[in-house]
């Protein structure tokens, strides 16, 4: 916020300033003319100046309108053993904790629409009490996530802002059921879906995402993701904040024809282990918790650790926790992405075993590279050039 407070004083005392008194002090009923000279650095840019204005002024174009040039930086809080990372959202002036997902693009929330059994300790949004809520009469939305939990229910529009970037009529999803696993989740408000839009499960008209509708008018159409070990991270939408990574960000091409931010990763490496194995497809999901792996790379990871077993019970490959656990790289393109062993021995499971941080991907096809992956690169999810950046941090 600390990015955005700068600016925005910058930009209020540039404002007062001139409200308050004219720039240029002069005697009275003097005359006097300044001769404008063209700026050569000045590209001209009729849409990109039609865009500023409709943001300056708050014009509608269509249904949606962003309030800020500027973009957004929200802090975003690790809930125990960085589950997951939950983040305040403002919808109708009322604020909740979400949890924001690279892996989907539905925003849903609990509300006044949950029935109270499954309302139990979370923050609800209440429509009625807004001032800007719409109802989207008939419109449903219903979704199932990779980890066997969901949600259902009716659609509205409302006004969202995120770490100070606000879109008007948003499409808000109203839940009237949602699965146990959320029910118990109780510092998780709803989701914030950041994947494409192609993904929104809203019924019978699909939705735009908060980033899709915000992203085009900002200064640069990004969010960003500083995921961060047991500590507060952040993300920043609309600019790359360049005192977050180290380096140079290395970019690779996107496919997001099934919604994803979807990439091609070209081999690994365990610990210092020579680079190899074919290339994968994989995406990037802000919403899982862990690293998801091919089998075959699960297996040869675990095999560098002596104690490692597929434990049923613990519903995944522990060890013992006294291990040292080795690296491991991805290399996408001519970036060697390091995830450090200590994020890979991921929690204790009370035994004298670890969970590790790296599991199985079911076999369906593409590695998720979920929160264990993310916390250890700064990440540019770059919807404007359909690609993904990646920096150490
Ligand atoms: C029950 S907490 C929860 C958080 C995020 C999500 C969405 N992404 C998960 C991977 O499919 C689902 C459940």
């Amino acid at each position: 916020m600390v990015y955005i407070g700068r600016l925005a004083v910058a930009v209020a005392a540039f404002l007062t300033a001139a409200e308050a008194s004219p720039i240029i002090q002069r005697p009275k009923n003097s005359t006097f003319s300044i001769q404008q000279i063209s700026n050569p650095n000045y590209k001209r840019n009729g849409t990109r100046a039609l865009q500023k204005a409709y943001a300056k002024y708050g014009i509608t174009k269509g249904l949606v309108s962003v309030q800020s040039s500027v973009g957004g930086d929200v802090t975003a809080t690790p809930e125990s053993d960085d589950n997951e990372y939950l983040c305040p959202v403002t919808i109708g002036g009322q604020t909740l904790n979400l949890d924001f997902d690279s892996g989907s693009s539905d925003l849903w929330v609990f509300s006044t629409s949950t029935p109270s059994s499954e309302q139990q300790s979370h923050t609800i949004y209440n429509p009625a009490k807004s001032s800007t809520f719409k109802e989207l009469n008939g419109f449903t939305w219903q979704i199932s996530y990779g980890d066997g939990s969901g949600a259902s229910g009716t659609v509205g529009t409302d006004t969202v802002t995120v770490g100070g970037l606000t879109v008007k009529n948003q499409a808000v999803e109203l839940a009237t059921a949602v699965s146990s696993e959320f029910v118990t989740d109780s510092a998780n408000n709803g989701l914030l879906g950041l994947a494409w839009s192609n993904l929104n499960t809203v019924e019978p008209t699909q939705q735009q995402t908060f980033f899709a509708n915000a992203g085009p008018q900002l200064q640069q159409n990004v969010f960003t993701a500083d995921l961060r070990h047991d500590q507060p991270g952040s993300y920043d939408f609309g600019f790359i904040d360049t005192s977050k990574f180290q380096g140079n960000l290395n970019y690779v091409p996107v496919d997001n024809s099934q919604g994803f931010w979807q990439f091609t990763v070209d081999g690994y490496a365990v610990g210092d282990g020579a680079t190899g194995g074919n290339s994968f497809s994989a995406i990037a999901d802000t919403g899982t918790t862990l690293l998801l792996l091919d089998d075959n790379i699960v297996s040869d990871y675990y095999s560098q650790i002596s104690s490692a077993q597929n434990s049923n019970s613990a519903g995944g490959f522990v060890f013992d926790c006294t291990e040292d656990v080795p690296d491991l790289t991805l290399q996408i393109g001519d970036y060697a992405a390091v995830v450090p062993g200590s994020l890979l021995n991921f929690s204790q499971n009370g035994d004298g075993t670890c969970f590790g941080g790296i599991q199985s991907d079911g076999g369906q096809g593409f590695a998720i590279l979920g929160d264990v992956f993310l916390k250890a690169q700064f990440t540019v999810f770059d919807q404007g050039n359909v690609q993904l950046g990646f920096a150490p941090k």
